[in-house]
């Protein structure tokens, strides 16, 4: 396993900025996602340390070696792409076979047996290996997919989106799974989505891109709760936090700077009549089963705000809401407290 830093990255396709002056590092056996919408520039810098990209300005190092100017082939990474690229005549021994068999490694048949057994068993398809590829579900695929990048060991993993083609469930369980091996083998993963729920459940750190932009690296608990800004509080927490002018609601001593006020769904509390706060009024009910989401409207604003499966309050009812932990933000979106 190896470090991998980015130092100081621009790139751009003829007028589309898509890394703008990235710097940050992956430390070695860490799990790190980068996380953004759709054209923040998640795949141009995975693509940048594979060596598939040339940056315009900025270093590419893995293990304090610069590698910005080395070939794909030399850098001992393994990509593993949104779509599962298998080949569809080989079996599944033979796709995982395949990365190894590479005239340039010369590796001995009984080596490749025990690698690919052993991954197999990791990733849980042992019992399909003489299936061939086509034969699969999407989840198995993806698995060979993830287990043809397991059996190089490379020094790290790149991983675009590797799950985003899966439904809900095999995605859910594919997550702890991936999760649990890169723990196991202490791997160095640099890995891109734009789900939430996969950065928070899988990264040692978050880095959050803004159009090419690195706009806060943490851990899941700390760009949570602490967001640099506006745009960062957003990207995390489902629903998404209520932002609000300074003055819908009340608060306890804002800063003299702040602009909007933001709430997180579960920092909101809520009561019938006589309580403390702002009057406000439950547009509906959203039952989850596990939870639920209460849409509120507080004058002109709506909110959103998380409530107990168990909850009795119906819609149109009049309640009082008051915030615990808002953040404030200034005009430009910038967090002040
Ligand atoms: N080969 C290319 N030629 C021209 N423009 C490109 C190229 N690759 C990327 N871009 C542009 O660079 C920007 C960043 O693209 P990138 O694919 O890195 O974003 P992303 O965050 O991975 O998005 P997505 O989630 O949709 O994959 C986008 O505006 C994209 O259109």
């Amino acid at each position: 396993m190896a470090n991998v830093s980015l130092r100081n990255i621009d790139k751009s396709f003829g007028e589309t900025k898509a890394v703008r002056n990235v710097t940050f590092e992956v430390a070695k056996g860490e799990f790190l996602v980068l996380l953004g919408p759709t054209g923040a520039g998640k795949t141009t810098t995975l693509r940048l340390v594979a060596g598939l990209e040339k940056p315009d300005a900025g270093s590419v190092l893995i293990d304090g070696a610069d590698v910005t100017s080395a070939a794909p082939a030399s850098r001992d990474v393994a990509f593993v792409f949104q779509q599962y690229s298998l080949y569809p005549h080989l079996s599944v021994y033979d796709n995982l076979a395949f990365p190894l068999r590479s005239p340039a490694r010369r590796m001995p048949e009984d080596e490749i047996r025990s690698r690919i057994e052993a991954v197999a068993g990791m990733l849980r398809i042992g019992g399909k290996l003489q299936n061939r590829s086509t034969k699969l579900s999407g989840g198995e695929m993806q698995r060979v997919a993830i287990g043809r990048a397991l059996v190089r060991r490379p020094a790290i993993y790149l991983m675009d989106e590797p799950l985003s083609s899966l439904d809900a469930k095999l995605r859910a369980d594919l997550r702890l799974e991936l999760k649990r091996i890169q723990r196991d083998l202490g791997a160095t993963i640099l890995y891109v989505t734009h789900d939430q729920i996969e950065a928070m459940t899988m990264a040692d750190r978050i880095g959050i891109l803004s159009e090419g932009r690195l706009v806060q690296v943490g851990s899941p608990r700390e760009i949570y709760a602490d967001p640099d800004n506006v745009y960062v509080a957003a990207r995390l927490g489902q629903p998404s936090i209520n932002v609000l002018p300074l003055g819908a609601l009340p608060v306890r001593s804002a800063p003299r700077t702040a602009y909007s006020v933001g709430v997180r769904t579960e920092h909101l509390d809520i009561s019938r009549d006589g309580g403390p706060g702002a009057n406000a009024r439950l547009d509906w009910v959203e039952h989850l089963g596990d939870q639920n989401h209460l849409h509120i409207r507080l004058g002109d604003h709506r909110l959103t705000i998380l409530a107990q499966p168990g909850t009795d309050l119906s819609a149109g009812e009049a309640l009082r809401i008051e915030a615990a932990n808002p953040l404030f933000f200034d005009e430009d979106g910038r967090r002040i407290r």
